[in-house]
């Protein structure tokens, strides 16, 4: 008897399961916002929560489904959110009505590393804004560029000691190794040779944050349960590496900036100052004490937001330079003419000075951005201008720069690389949000200047002595990463590195 009853069971608790995890798909519906069909349980994230695709691509195909739709319905999980496709729609969430939509929304628990300030939200993330932004300011940069330029040097001899080995190289992982050496350099005040060893914790680290992680899935199906526990979504080895890091170079300083002017000195000396109340960014109660768990946490997001988004800008710009040799010829030139003019030295300002590597690293960041996609919550309930679509509080907005850059009504011909795409009147003439990757407004990229300034520079310096050239194993279609949280070369980049011909090196 009790056997008869398995089947009955098995099918009453799949049909429980079904009818559980489709329990939110006539959301969107009901509001006659149009979107995809969900699947089960992963809503419209099956691909990239089986790891099957990468989490901006899958935002990048959705935003392709709806070509003419200014916002679309979706599922992140079972969770209804919402994706925006309009420009100026973006431009009012991202910009205009900012105050409304200042909150990311990934919520784990915010204590330790969580207190950084990609994922803090509220007015923790205010107040650590405004005492973080002025340490990003050119000024400051020009100073640190010292400890960029010397690491330079270091990673272009160690370039011509492998060449000699073999010319082909996988560009993302030796690009990797400068911008590492920069980062902990610049973020920790820490000479580590990257260069000629593999750094282990260094290695796990980059494994760890930087694979995509279930708990994300975790928290898109049950908004907030990481928070509500009191889970991080760093596990707990990367927790204690970056305090006892951190607590070295604090004591190695005696609490006190040195004269270093690495983003460790500039946090001292923001400690020294105490609590400081700013109302810059609308909130009048933005104070925000500067902890030693305070430093930790920033010291660690630039470590991990400011390594690994350089080295995959640079890698496929070099990638592309590769494949067209007449913008390599171009760019070669004008580093040429520029080193003349400055007795060889690869100085801050000519590097600001030259035009075209500028518009060439903008052309890489069209073709590849990096972050995806760009997420907001929703603090009010909100009427999405130009539409009849209301959105409830707690909504999370999502935002496909991938989509928009690959979009033919902004950028003609997309898959091509045309660095004259930001000539400064075709610039000019795009719509203000048609180009997004550093994100927008006021909770845009923090480093943006730090990660254009040691992406051209180590770009400067390579050209300046060895020409990239596409090998017998260079692909001509780069498959993007499905696993990882950010955009990056599935299976790396192959290509030469060959010195070149037309000056001694
Ligand atoms: C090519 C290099 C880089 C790219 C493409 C990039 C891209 C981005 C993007 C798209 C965002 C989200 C912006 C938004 O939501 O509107 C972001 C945020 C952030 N980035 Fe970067 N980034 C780069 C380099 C860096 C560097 C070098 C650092 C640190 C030294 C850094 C630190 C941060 C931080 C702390 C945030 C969070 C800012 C906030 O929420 O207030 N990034 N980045």
């Amino acid at each position: 008897m009790s056997l008869y009853y398995i089947p009955l069971t098995v099918i009453a608790l799949c049909a429980a399961l079904y009818f559980y995890f489709t329990r939110t798909f006539n959301y969107w519906k009901k509001r006659n916002v149009p979107g995809p069909e969900p699947t089960a349980l992963f809503g419209n994230f099956k691909e990239s929560a089986l790891r099957r695709k990468n989490i901006g691509v899958v935002v990048q195909e959705l935003y392709n489904s709806f070509p003419n739709e200014k916002v679309v319905g979706i599922y992140r999980m079972t969770t209804p959110s919402l994706l925006i496709r309009d420009l100026d729609v973006i431009k009012h969430i991202m910009i205009k009505d900012f105050e409304l939509f200042a909150d990311r929304g990934v919520e784990f628990s915010k204590k330790g590393l969580g207190q950084n300030l990609f994922h803090a939200d509220g007015d923790t993330w205010r107040g650590l804004r405004n005492r973080f932004t002025p340490i990003f300011t050119s000024g400051k940069l020009k100073r640190m560029y010292y400890l960029m330029h010397e690491r330079a040097d270091k990673f272009i001899s160690f370039l011509q000691r492998e060449i000699e080995k073999s010319p082909e190289f996988e560009i993302h992982g030796l690009v990797q190794k400068f911008t590492v050496s920069t980062i902990t350099a610049c973020a920790f005040g820490l000479d580590i040779n990257t260069l000629d060893e593999k750094v282990e914790a260094l290695e796990i680290i980059d494994k760890l944050v930087l694979e995509a992680n279930f708990g994300l899935e975790l928290d898109m199906m049950y908004p907030g349960i990481l928070k509500k526990l009191g889970i991080s979504i760093f596990p707990g080895k990367v927790l204690s590496f970056f305090k006892v890091l951190v607590n070295n170079v604090i004591n190695m300083r005696n609490g006190k900036p040195t004269d270093r002017n690495d983003f460790m000195d500039l946090m001292l000396g923001l400690r020294e100052m105490g609590t400081v109340t700013s109302n810059k960014l609308g909130s009048a109660d933005t104070s925000v004490d500067i902890t030693d768990d305070v430093v930790a946490a920033q010291a660690f997001v630039f470590y991990v937001g400011g390594y690994e988004t350089s080295a995959t800008t640079v890698s496929y710009l070099l990638y592309q330079l590769a494949l067209n040799q007449d913008i390599q010829d171009k760019l070669v030139k004008e580093i040429d003419e520029e080193l003349k003019q400055s007795n060889g030295e690869v100085t801050y300002d000519c590097l600001m000075n030259m035009k075209y590597l500028n518009k060439v690293f903008d052309e890489t960041l069209r073709m590849y951005s990096i972050v995806e996609p760009l997420q907001r919550k929703a603090t009010v309930d909100y009427k999405i201008p130009g539409t009849d679509v209301t959105i409830e509080k707690d909504t999370i907005l999502l935002v496909s720069p991938r989509g928009i850059h690959y979009d033919e009504k902004y950028y003609p011909k997309p898959e091509v690389f045309d660095p004259s795409r930001f000539d400064a009147e075709v610039a000019g003439a795009r719509h203000p949000c048609a180009y997004l990757p550093f994100g927008l407004g006021q909770r845009n990229c923090i480093g943006m200047r730090f990660g254009r300034l040691q992406s051209v520079l180590c770009v400067v310096k390579m050209l300046s002595k060895f020409r990239i050239e596409p090998s017998k194993n260079t692909k001509r279609d780069l498959g993007v990463k499905p696993s990882k949280n950010l955009i990056g070369p599935d299976g790396g980049i192959l290509v030469n590195i060959v010195p070149r011909r037309d000056i001694k090196t």
